[in-house]
């Protein structure tokens, strides 16, 4: 583990201009894709900044900006799963942090406040645009690390998080007392474990369960449903933003999907229908993950803050894109294209 980040780098990142005011950063509907790669971890001082933790925490610029460029270097170039899905899912916990008020008003403490922000923009370290269930087929290393526990990549992410911290002159929470240090590295593991979307089905029902009854704060339980459900809708809020933004996501997230059943066949194993570029069908596909899974979970969140309600209504929206795209779709694919090919070619 011996990349380098150099002292000039840090530096740049620590001297960068405040005069970040770009215009409706702090709504839902910005697209944080459209923030420069290079002036990406200037963004991430600036949220934490905003976000009051660099006082609360009493955190060194220098050691938060080194940690933040390592754990950029972490990243792999793979299409979706790469530093910009990061700083998108660590933007949307920004949002959610300022436009929920989830300190002021008691869901969150200030400690799980930072181990969100920071879940968020390490839960997805070092991987390598494969599935869990790829892990356990082709015997990775890391299926041996962990495929016991289950939910392996989670757990490697978890584990480069660690070791980032633990780099030389990386550690921005060592001024933490003890007891937050230890109850933040708790909460960052409970938070990254969470992104596992198989381990969101589990709990989805205890989640509705809790937006019913009423989010009590003083309950252990609820703490760690809603803390779940943050890290989803976080992972998920690509989502919520407007139809372009979708699709062009959706076209990162296959080139991904279908280059691991391109894999999947050279090894000789029958890849999953999304997985396998002849057979998928996409806008089925999306419709009845956005049906059965997005809309879902945020509506959950709409319940616990109404202000959520224009996140469920993009998601409705780009439903509606997805079903009138699927007759263009459709007409194409009776013409031999595949859903990829229609999908990519400039509408
Ligand atoms: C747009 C979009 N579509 C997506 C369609 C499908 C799946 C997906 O993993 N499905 C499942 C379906 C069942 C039960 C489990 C395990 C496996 C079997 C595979 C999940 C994810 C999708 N996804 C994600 C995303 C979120 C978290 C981790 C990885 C990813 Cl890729 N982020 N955006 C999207
Ligand atoms: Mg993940
Ligand atoms: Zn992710």
């Amino acid at each position: 583990y011996h990349m380098q980040v150099n002292q000039q780098d840090v530096l740049d990142v620590t001297m960068c201009p405040s005069e970040h005011e770009v215009p409706g950063f702090s709504l839902f509907n910005f697209t944080p894709r459209k923030i420069l790669w290079k002036e990406s971890p200037c963004f991430v001082i600036e949220m934490m900044k905003d976000l009051g933790f660099i006082d609360t925490f009493r955190i060194k610029i220098d050691t938060l900006a080194r940690f933040v460029l390592y754990v950029k270097k972490g990243y792999r170039e793979v299409p979706y799963h790469n530093w910009q899905h990061a700083f998108s899912v660590a933007h949307f916990a920004y949002l959610a942090l300022k436009n929920f008020q989830l300190v002021e008003k008691g869901y969150l403490s200030k400690l799980e406040a930072l181990a969100y922000f920071v879940s968020c923009l390490c839960h997805d370290i070092d991987h390598r645009g494969t599935t869990n269930s790829f892990q356990q087929q082709s015997n990775s290393v890391l299926a041996s690390l962990y495929s016991s526990e289950g939910s392996v990549m989670e757990r490697h992410h978890l584990s480069q998080t660690i070791c980032t911290l633990n780099t030389e002159g990386c550690n921005f929470l060592d001024s933490l007392s003890h007891d937050d240090y230890v109850k933040c590295l708790d909460l960052i593991k409970d938070m990254i474990l969470a992104t596992d979307l198989a381990s969101h089905y589990k709990i989805h029902a205890k989640q509705l369960n809790m937006a019913q009854e009423g989010f009590n704060k003083t309950n252990a339980q609820h703490r760690y449903y809603l803390a779940s459900l943050l890290m989803t809708c976080a992972d998920l809020s690509d989502q919520t933003k407007d139809w372009t933004e979708t699709k062009k996501v959706a076209q990162l997230i296959y080139a991904e999907f279908f280059a691991q059943g391109d894999l999947e066949k050279k090894m000789g194993k029958e890849p999953a229908n999304m997985m396998d570029r002849e057979k998928a069908s996409i806008p089925d596909h999306q419709l009845e993950f956005l049906r059965q899974c997005c809309v879902c979970i945020f509506k959950i969140l709409a319940t616990i803050f109404p202000s959520a309600k224009v996140l469920v209504n993009a998601i409705k929206q780009n439903i509606l894109c997805w079903e009138s795209s699927k007759r263009i779709f459709d007409k194409y694919c009776v013409e031999g294209k595949t859903s990829y090919e229609v999908l990519t070619s400039e509408e």
